[in-house]
């Protein structure tokens, strides 16, 4: 069976917290791949500022190179808010033979009891959660965790940067500041 990470998120627009953890995980559990999956809507808070082509657009920038990072655009083929049960239960029928590690930070292993259909989903796939500042790693559900060095970068920092005129060089790889420089994103 080949361990697969799924990354789920907005990457409004993705940054170096996001690889950083992605690689380590993949390094501390062997995985065979990561899968960076942007959210069409995500379930808990407001839709991304960047269409889901700019955000996989941008994915694909950041994860140039690296032969084991890959973009998935499942979620984005499909309307409305993404639950994650949703994607994983179709997922698993399309690639029964892959065993997933659902890779999220220490804010979202908080959230975790509200997730829809949870216990569910549990039973479907692996949790990974990743130290997050501001949020130690703990849950009342079995979660894997990998400690990550700690990187206080979010995409909601960026994209305020990006409004004011300042400087994001480094919290982000320099293809996606790019990317968002040429399509005038993040400007208002
Ligand atoms: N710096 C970080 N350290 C650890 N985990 C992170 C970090 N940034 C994002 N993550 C995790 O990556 C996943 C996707 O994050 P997302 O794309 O929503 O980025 P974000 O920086 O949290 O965005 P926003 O600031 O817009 O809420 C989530 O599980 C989140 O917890
Ligand atoms: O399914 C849910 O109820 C659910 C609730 C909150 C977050 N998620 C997923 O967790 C991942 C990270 O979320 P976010 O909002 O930080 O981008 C992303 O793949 C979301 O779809 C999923």
């Amino acid at each position: 069976m080949k361990k697969i990470g799924i990354l789920g998120g907005t990457f409004d627009p993705p940054h170096i917290g996001h690889l950083i953890i992605a690689e380590e995980v993949y390094q501390e559990l062997g995985l065979d791949e990561v899968w960076f999956m942007p959210s069409n809507e995500p379930p808990h808070k407001s839709n991304a500022m960047a269409s889901g082509t700019d955000r996989l657009e941008m994915v694909e920038a950041a994860i140039q190179g690296n032969a084991h990072f890959r973009a998935v655009d499942f979620e984005l083929k499909r309307e409305g808010k993404s639950y994650t049960y949703d994607t994983i239960y179709h997922l698993k029928e399309r690639y029964p033979s892959i065993s997933i590690y659902f890779i999220i930070g220490g804010d979202m292993v908080e959230y975790l009891p509200r997730w829809h259909a949870i216990d569910k989903l549990l039973e479907l796939v692996h949790f990974v959660g990743v130290n997050r500042k501001g949020h130690p790693l703990s849950s009342p559900y079995p979660v894997l965790e990998v400690e990550v060095p700690l990187i206080e970068v979010s995409s909601t920092d960026i994209r305020n940067r990006m409004k004011e005129g300042r400087n994001a060089t480094y919290l982000l790889p320099d293809e996606v500041i790019h990317y968002i420089k040429g399509n005038h994103l993040y400007e208002t």
